[in-house]
């Protein structure tokens, strides 16, 4: 059983609470108290264009790819193991993804009537609605989304897939698949990165799960003291982040510091999430991020959570072990991990409960 299966029968994941698009469209003065973050100190960020060394950083795929110019190819695996190691977040650079952006914007623009015909069943996530309301006193976020497990093709849930707009279905489809060939390859050059020349790692994401959440954030007229969504490290292998527009609205933490992840027209941001940090032995990190809301404009994201094959265990990769170092984390099944994922208390970056002592 997968992870998210295992929390749609056991927890509460989204009681119904209002549209923020709706909300929004009524041009409100200022929002219900219940998105006011008088929890959070400080919403604010930098702004990386006057610092160098606060610009994430951004692979191209073609270098790492080009076996014809291995001195250019070796520096671009290093760059990519300074940036899963210092960062845990990089841009790459790919051909823009047209297709999937505007569909994705076409959904959110089709009336409330009609998105609600994907809406989330009862205690369910996948579906359109809101991810992660579990009490009716919890500070809300400034999102809505709709979240859709999407490889392999037999996990789908078509009764959740909208029919409009109506290539939004085969559009999915392709964009999913070539997620997973952008996260097999990635893994290939990361275990490389990590000197693992080791096959399974990738061949476990070809035959991996992959889920995609489209996050729609209005403008907000109160956007200094809302989140558009909560920190957090995400649970996947790897993420990959597409953005819909050219509005700045993720942040990763870096130093200390909440930093923006500039959209460029040309890449996605790839996001390393909590199993490649185990697998890793703890050199990858998983960064803590988040998304702010804005005044001036709605922002889209569209982003896939690819993961692991559910049959393949969690844990620090074996040829990392086997060199020598002592493993920091325990190997546990696929439905360990999620068990402990569920059973985390809300704030605890939860791969910790995974922590060998030394
Ligand atoms: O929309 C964004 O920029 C962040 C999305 C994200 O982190 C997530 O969906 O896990
Ligand atoms: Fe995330």
């Amino acid at each position: 059983m997968d992870g998210v299966a295992v929390a749609a029968e056991t927890l509460e994941w989204s009681l119904p609470v209002p549209s923020v698009q709706e909300l929004a469209t009524r041009r409100p003065e200022t929002v219900p108290e219940r998105y006011i973050r008088d929890d959070m100190e400080n919403i604010a960020a930098i702004d990386p264009s006057g610092c160098p060394s606060l610009v994430v950083p951004l692979i191209d795929m073609n270098k790492l790819r080009n076996n014809n110019d291995s001195q250019q190819q070796a520096v671009e695996l290093h760059k990519l193991y300074s940036a899963c190691k210092d960062w845990g977040v990089f841009q790459l650079q790919m051909k823009s993804i047209k297709k999937m952006r505007e569909q994705a914007k076409e959904f959110f623009d089709l009336p409330l009537q009609e998105k609600k015909r994907s809406a989330q069943q009862p205690g369910s996530l996948e579906g359109y609605g809101q991810a992660f309301v579990t009490s009716k006193d919890q500070k809300l976020e400034w999102n809505d989304m709709i979240f859709l497990r999407t490889l392999p093709a037999q996990r789908r849930n078509m009764s959740l897939w909208p029919q409009q707009p109506p290539s939004f279905r085969e559009t999915l489809g392709n964009y999913s698949e070539n997620m997973r060939e952008v996260a097999v390859c990635l893994m290939k050059f990361m275990a490389k990165a990590l000197k693992v020349e080791d096959e399974k790692l990738s061949q476990n994401f070809q035959e991996g799960n992959y889920e995609v959440r489209m996050n729609y954030y209005p403008p907000c007229p109160a956007s200094e003291r809302v989140l558009g969504l909560n920190p957090h490290a995400d649970i996947s292998g790897i993420t990959l982040l597409l953005e819909c527009g050219d509005m700045p609205g993720l942040q990763v933490l870096k130093d200390g510091q909440w930093v923006f992840v500039e959209p460029i027209h040309d890449a996605i941001v790839v996001n390393l999430g909590q199993i490649i940090e185990v697998t890793s032995n703890g050199i990858f990190k998983a960064p803590q991020h988040r998304a702010v809301a804005n005044g001036l404009k709605e922002r889209l994201s569209v982003v896939t959570f690819c993961y692991p094959s559910s049959s393949a265990n969690i844990g620090p990769a074996e040829p990392l072990i086997k060199l020598g170092t002592p493993p920091l984390y325990k190997t546990v099944t696929n439905e360990e991990y999620f068990h402990y994922f569920f059973n985390r208390k809300f704030d605890d970056p939860f791969i910790d409960m995974l922590k060998l002592k030394p």
